[in-house]
């Protein structure tokens, strides 16, 4: 799905009433009749509905969706906060609509004191500000805003559209913004929903379709996406009756140290359960017995330290042995010991080809930054927010750190992703997606292990760099959300991740 700016949402608001019998007032109906629906649905007509409005279009959807909700027996009350003398052409449709019909359920606000007391069990609406919002909200409506945040914590709070305060695709840290326990919006995810800084103030998104022609949408280009399920469909690959192991590639797994071997394991199970068709694990001595013994599918090569390896490198010194694996994945527990760090540099002069790095691996790239001019080309890194920092340095919000990653992803020409609620994915030709499948029972040791081989297994099997990261976070953060509806967020592990992973798979064969 592309996530449009505030200006794309205009344009296509405009294109779809310029190409179809439909006028901006219907839209607007349309819209507030959406919204209806879903109160409606989910809460009944004993609740009071307050509904708070502004002077623009999204105050005109609150005050159309105060009509639609008296028309239906609720006991709904529109607020409207005069912060400009000027109402747009749909508001004033509206507002003369409603006081027609229900001239007692207007009640006018032009200072803070004018707020009305709100009954304890209302139902609240926010419709003050949506897309237009230009700058942040200032002087009284300042103050209108931050009182009426309180409500979250008494009432359920639903935002008509985008939280008011809220900034469409700007950052809003340190702006006073709604607090919403639900967010309706039309027919887009808005970029300010998948920012971990706005967590706390969208709640739940419910994308809500208006209408609005398909076709500018298919036409117009956005930087940003979420991954859909189609998306993936068109990029799986079922396997061909007549191949063989040596179709699905030969991976090449660097990974675990003294202590830490469950990450190595974790990661290498998975790189097989995502079906790569060899795997070879690298892990210091002390981790022979429990790759044997925990992975029996992969062949295992041990390094000549006990606790943490050194000479991985040489697994790849001559261009002889370094074809013999398809790629590398390199970081689950590896440590960063010196003779590991210096393993690593070797291993990046002798090896070109896309590889998959990884916690250790990454933040021994963040402690000596003149390493990652040396990543191949196209290779996959997947930092958390941590991880990417040490890489590649602070940032004052969540809007410039996603320009970072874009930046970074273009200039350094690899594929690049951010670990989140919605995990971020900066590609080489500058577009950025965002994943969102998974869930917070993923927030455990581990789960990062299992992506690194997800990653791995389906570059082993030849997909291309973009696509295997778009597909395998999409699959990892499915198979964490069938693991989380079998056995809860709390209890789920990063086994049973990999374990779901079959699941993952069943569902994607039934599309190919
Ligand atoms: N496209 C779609 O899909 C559809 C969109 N629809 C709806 O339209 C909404 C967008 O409406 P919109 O463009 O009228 O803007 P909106 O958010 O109501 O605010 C504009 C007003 O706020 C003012 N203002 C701005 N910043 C301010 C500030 N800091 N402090 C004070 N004032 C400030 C600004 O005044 P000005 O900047 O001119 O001073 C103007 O008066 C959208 O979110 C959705 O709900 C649906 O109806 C139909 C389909
Ligand atoms: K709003």
């Amino acid at each position: 799905m592309k996530i449009f700016t505030a200006q794309q949402i205009r344009d296509a608001d405009a294109y779809t009433i310029m190409h179809t019998p439909i006028s901006s007032i219907d839209l607007m109906e349309k819209a507030a009749m959406a919204c209806t629906n879903w109160i409606c649905k989910n809460y009944g007509e004993q609740l009071p509905v307050y509904i708070f409005c502004g002077m623009g279009n999204n105050g005109g959807d609150g005050l159309a969706i105060t009509r639609l909700l008296l028309n239906r027996g609720y006991q709904a009350k529109a607020i409207i906060l005069h912060h400009s003398p000027n109402a747009s052409a749909d508001h004033t449709t509206n507002y003369q609509a409603l006081r027609h019909r229900y001239p007692d359920s207007i009640h006018h606000v032009h200072e803070i004191k004018d707020l009305p007391p709100v009954p304890e069990n209302a139902l609240i609406a926010d419709a003050i500000f949506g897309t237009g919002l230009s700058r942040p909200a200032e002087g009284w409506m300042a103050d209108a805003i931050e009182q009426l945040s309180h409500y979250y914590d008494q009432h359920t709070v639903i935002a008509i559209d985008i939280p008011s305060g809220l900034m469409a695709d700007a950052s809003s840290a340190h702006m006073p913004v709604i607090k919403a326990h639900h967010t309706l919006s039309f027919e887009f995810y808005k970029l300010a929903f998948l920012l971990p800084e706005n967590a706390a103030l969208t709640g739940e998104v419910h994308i809500l379709s208006i209408g609005l022609l398909p076709d500018y949408i298919a036409q117009t280009p956005a930087r940003y996406q979420v991954t859909e399920a189609t998306h993936i469909h068109d990029i799986y690959r079922p396997r061909k009756p007549f191949s063989h192991k040596g179709t699905f590639g030969h991976a090449l797994l660097i990974a675990g140290s003294e202590g830490k071997m469950g990450a190595a394991v974790l990661s290498a199970k998975a790189c097989l359960h995502t079906g790569a068709g060899l795997l070879t694990c690298h892990v210091p001595r002390c981790g022979y017995d429990i790759i044997q013994i925990s992975v029996p599918s992969a062949m295992c090569l041990t390094d000549e330290q006990k606790d943490h390896s050194s000479v991985f490198h040489n697994n790849v010194a001559t261009p002889e042995a370094a074809s013999r694996y398809k790629v590398i994945g390199i970081g689950p527990g590896l440590g960063t010991a010196a003779g590991t760090a210096w393993a690593l540099e070797k291993l990046l002069e002798h090896y070109h080809s896309p590889m998959v790095l990884d916690a250790d691996a990454l933040n021994i790239l963040g402690a000596s930054p003149h390493l990652l001019r040396k990543v191949p080309q196209q290779s996959l890194l997947t930092p958390h927010p941590k991880e990417f920092e040490r890489l590649f340095g602070k940032t004052a919000n969540d809007i410039e750190r996603l320009e970072l990653l874009s930046e970074k992803a273009r200039a350094l020409q690899l594929n690049i992703l951010l670990k989140g609620r919605y995990t971020a994915m900066a590609f080489p030709d500058g577009s950025v997606w965002f994943n969102a499948t998974g869930n917070a029972g993923m927030a455990k040791g581990g789960s990062g292990d299992v992506l690194t081989g997800i990653l791995t297994s389906l570059l082993a099997q030849g997909y291309a760099p973009k696509e295997a990261m778009l597909m395998g976070v999409y699959l990892h953060g499915l198979a964490g959300d069938y693991a989380a509806a079998e056995c809860s967020q709390e209890a789920m592990t990063a086994e049973d991740i990999i374990r779901l992973l079959g699941k993952v798979f069943l569902e994607l064969r039934k599309y190919a």
